[in-house]
C-alpha cells in the first residue's frame, strides 16, 4: 500500500501542510525543528492512533489550535483508493474512511504504517510496555478476533482493578467472574501472541541476516505474563490477597513481554547501542515483511534522522531491501542521505513547517 497523498492541519508545527506522494522513496530534508519527523507522525498515528514519540497526546496540537485533522489517500496494492480522515477535537478523536464514520480500531486496521526512529531502541532496550504494543500491532494485523480478546481483558482489568482498590471489603463472589473473564481472554491473546511471535520468527531471521550476520542465529523468547503450566482464573483468585496489598492485579496477559538472544550475543547487555537500533530495525522490517505475507502488501516504512542512525552500509542495505519489494519509504534527515543518491527519490525540503518539493 502507498500513501498518495496527506493533508495536516494542526498537528505541531504543520498549520496546514498537503503532501502528494508517489510509492518509491520519498525523502523530507530540512534543518533540526523543521517539521520533518512530524510529517510521519501524521502517517503514524493513522495507523496505530497514538505518536511514537512519548509525551502527551495534547503536545500533537499546534499551540493555540483546538483540533487537529489528518486526511490521507491510500492506494492498495489491488488498486482500491481508500480515503482517510482522523482529526481530534478537544479530548475527542474521530475517524472517517471513505466519507464514513468508522472507530478508531477500523481505521488502524486498514491503514498499516511502521515506523523505525530515534526512539525504537526502547523495543529492545526498553520496558515491556514498548514491545507489547510491537506485538499486538502485529497480532492486531494478522488475526482479525485478536481485538476482541484484548477489549474483553481490557473490561476485565478494570473491573477487577477497581474491586481491588475499593475501600469496603468485597466479597469474593463479586471477583470471581471478573477472574473467569480475565482467564478466558488471556487464554486467547496468549495463544495468538505467541503463533504471531514463532511466524515472526523466519522474518526475523532473515532480517536479522542482513543486518547483522555477525551475531549468528536469533532467539525470540516469549513470556505470557504468569506463570507457565498454571490456570490464570485459579491464580488470580489464590493471589487476591496479595493483590489486594499492591492495589493492582499482578499477573496476566497485561504483564507479557518478550525478548532476543542472539548465539553471539546471549544477554541484551552484550549489544552496543548500534547494534540494539539495527535489532530493533529488524524487528520493524520483519513485522511488515510478516504483514505482507499475510496480508499481500507491505505497509508504509517510516525511517525517521536514517543518516544519523546508522552507518552508510546499513542505509543502502534497508533502502534497497525496501526499494526491492516496492515499498514505499518515508525518510527524514537533514540532508538527503547519500546512500538514496543513487535511485529514483522524491524530496521534499522542510522548513519551518513548510514543504517545497526539490526533485
Ligand atoms: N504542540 C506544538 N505546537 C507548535 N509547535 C510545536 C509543537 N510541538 C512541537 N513543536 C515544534 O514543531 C517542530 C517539530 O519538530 P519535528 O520534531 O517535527 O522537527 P524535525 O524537523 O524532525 O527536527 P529534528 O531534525 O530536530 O529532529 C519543532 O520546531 C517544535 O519546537
Amino acid at each position: 500500500m502507498w500513501l498518495e497523498s496527506l493533508r495536516i492541519r494542526g498537528l505541531r508545527c504543520l498549520d496546514d501542510v498537503t503532501v502528494p506522494l508517489t510509492p518509491g522513496v520519498t525523502v523530507f530534508a530540512g534543518p533540526n525543528g523543521a517539521g520533518k519527523t512530524s510529517l510521519l507522525e501524521a502517517a503514524f498515528l493513522l495507523s496505530h492512533g497514538r505518536s511514537f514519540r512519548s509525551g502527551a497526546r495534547e503536545a500533537l496540537l499546534k499551540r493555540g489550535a483546538d483540533s487537529l485533522s489528518i486526511f490521507a489517500e491510500l492506494r492498495h496494492a489491488d488498486s482500491r483508493l481508500r480515503r482517510f480522515g482522523l482529526g481530534r477535537q478537544g479530548a475527542r478523536w474521530e475517524a472517517r474512511m471513505d466519507g464514513a464514520g468508522i472507530s478508531l480500531s477500523e481505521l488502524v486496521g486498514e491503514c498499516a504504517v511502521v515506523c523505525f526512529e530515534p526512539g525504537s531502541h526502547a523495543l529492545i532496550a526498553g520496558g515491556a510496555e514498548e514491545r507489547r504494543r510491537y506485538l499486538d500491532w502485529g497480532v492486531f494485523h494478522v488475526e482479525h478476533d485478536f481485538i476482541l480478546a484484548w477489549r474483553r481483558y481490557q473490561r476485565a482489568l478494570k473491573q477487577r482493578n477497581a474491586l481491588l482498590r475499593s475501600s469496603s471489603t468485597v466479597p469474593d463472589a463479586q471477583f470471581l467472574p471478573w477472574e473467569v473473564e480475565l482467564g478466558a481472554a488471556a487464554s486467547l491473546m496468549d495463544q495468538q501472541r505467541e503463533l504471531y511471535l514463532s511466524a515472526l520468527r523466519t522474518h526475523l531471521m532473515s532480517s536479522i541476516e542482513g543486518l547483522l550476520p555477525e551475531l549468528g542465529l536469533v532467539e525470540l523468547r516469549y513470556r505470557r505474563g504468569w506463570a507457565e503450566g498454571a490456570d490464570l482464573t485459579e491464580l488470580l483468585a489464590a493471589q487476591r490477597g496479595r493483590d489486594i496489598a499492591r492495589g493492582h492485579t499482578t499477573q496476566g496477559s497485561h504483564r507479557a513481554d518478550w525478548s532476543i538472544a542472539f548465539d553471539h550475543a546471549p544477554l541484551r547487555e552484550h549489544l552496543s547501542r548500534g547494534q540494539e537500533k539495527l535489532t530493533a530495525l529488524a524487528c520493524v522490517l520483519a513485522q511488515a515483511s510478516l504483514y505482507a505475507e499475510r496480508r499481500g502488501e507491505w505497509p508504509v516504512v517510516c525511517l525517521d534522522d536514517l543518516a544519523s542512525e546508522l552507518d552508510k552500509a546499513h542505509q543502502v542495505a534497508v533502502v534497497e531491501q525496501l526499494r526491492a519489494v516496492g515499498a514505499q519509504v518515508l525518510v527524514t534527515g537533514t540532508e538527503v542521505p547519500e546512500a538514496l543518491m543513487d535511485g529514483p527519490t522524491q524530496v521534499f525540503h522542510v522548513e519551518q513547517g513548510h514543504l517545497s518539493p526539490l526533485l
